[in-house]
């Protein structure tokens, strides 16, 4: 068994939330304190912070802040509703943003006639705390359920970051390819570069060396002609948010690799916690897609890239259909049947 890192991309000490900076890396390693609810939420939306399950682990944060501040202010405990709604109001496909914040609601709901507002603050943080818990016991187990996919000796090729720093630690589908590793596999990893943020470019690639993981940089315009040579064996990913048929949202570029997987029959794997699914929404055209800034196309590095009278398409993600993916990894199993009826009873507990 090889050793690894633990990489976290957040820390809260003393009721204080810090988070590492991604804008700034890989060539700067900062640490923010998010002191107030309205910091957490501009964080999130400027993707300081960024990952499905990570922006709700903070966003849980997020509102325990909010609580101490009202507290602090003075102000009356109903103000949290619009803490809430400033956070909800941040980034709209992930789902596990969502899915935090309504678990955290449920319990502002029934706390705030039970307990003192010193235990209130104590509370949401602990709340918080176990969901980022439970978020990494999860991603350890999704990458023991999902290395076993992986091949003794294998080319894998991902898309955007899916590692420690989109999620609690450890990561999703970068989790999948550290357990691989850990296991004493023979890995090299093909990263694309994931335009226009550059998840793949800045972050994993940042991860991978950490971790001391082989790979290649690759532009997304590569992963074609590499898929069409035969030097990838397998492809996996991760999710923002799941839906009841197994129709996936995620970063874009995501559904372009799933139909080259099925052009050249490579197997394609979706990595994600069971937060990540999200029965009430019927299929993947239903899922709200974030279009952001077109200057995020437009420039790179803070440098101008195109014509400043060029306007630009900047949506964030893209939908791949279920018919496009061979599994469905997470941390109760893995979901091979991908449909409706056996989603249903695989969250359910009924089919392992
Ligand atoms: C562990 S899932 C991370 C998921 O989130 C990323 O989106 P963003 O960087 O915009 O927050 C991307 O879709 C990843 O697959």
């Amino acid at each position: 068994m090889r050793k690894l890192k633990d990489i976290r991309p957040i820390k809260v000490e003393n009721y204080k939330l810090y988070v590492l900076n991604q804008l700034k890396l890989p060539l700067e390693e900062e640490w923010l304190e998010l002191s107030t609810y309205e910091d957490v939420a501009k964080a999130i939306k400027d993707m300081i912070v960024r990952g499905a399950p990570l922006i709700g682990i903070v966003g849980a944060y997020g509102f325990a802040i909010g609580v101490k501040q009202l507290i602090k202010e003075g102000k009356p405990l109903e103000n949290a509703k619009k803490v809430l709604k400033t956070l909800k109001n941040t980034r709209p496909t992930a789902v596990n943003l969502f899915w935090a914040l309504d678990r955290i609601w449920k319990k502002f709901e029934k706390w705030k006639n039970e307990k003192t507002k010193e235990e209130l603050v104590k509370a949401f943080f602990k709340e918080a705390n176990k969901i980022d818990l439970e978020d990494y016991h999860a991603n350890k187990s999704i990458g023991g359920y999902g290395q076993v996919l992986i091949p003794k000796k294998a080319n894998i090729l991902t898309h955007c970051n899916t590692g420690a720093l989109a999620t609690s630690g450890w990561g999703t589908a970068l989790g999948v390819i550290r357990s691989a590793y850990e296991e004493g596999k023979d890995i090299t990893v093909y990263v694309d570069e994931t335009r226009p943020y550059l998840q793949g470019a800045r972050l994993t690639a940042w991860e991978l060396v950490q971790e001391g993981i082989p790979h290649y940089l690759i532009t997304d315009n590569s992963a074609g002609f590499l898929i069409s040579k035969g030097l990838i064996d397998v492809i996996i990913v991760g999710a923002d948010r799941i839906t009841a048929n197994g129709d996936v949202a995620n970063k874009i570029g995501t559904f372009t690799l799933s139909v080259l997987a099925k052009e050249y029959n490579i197997p394609f794997y979706v990595a994600a916690p069971t937060t990540t699914f999200d029965l009430e929404t019927e299929k993947g055209e239903d899922i709200p897609i974030e279009e952001r800034n077109e200057n995020e196309v437009k420039k790179c590095g803070g440098c101008a890239i195109a014509p400043i009278e060029t306007k630009a398409l900047n949506y964030s993600f893209d939908i791949t259909p279920a018919e496009n993916i061979t599994a469905i990894i997470t941390e109760k199993g893995i979901i091979n049947e991908i449909n409706k009826e056996n989603i249903k009873k695989f969250l359910k507990g009924d089919i392992k």
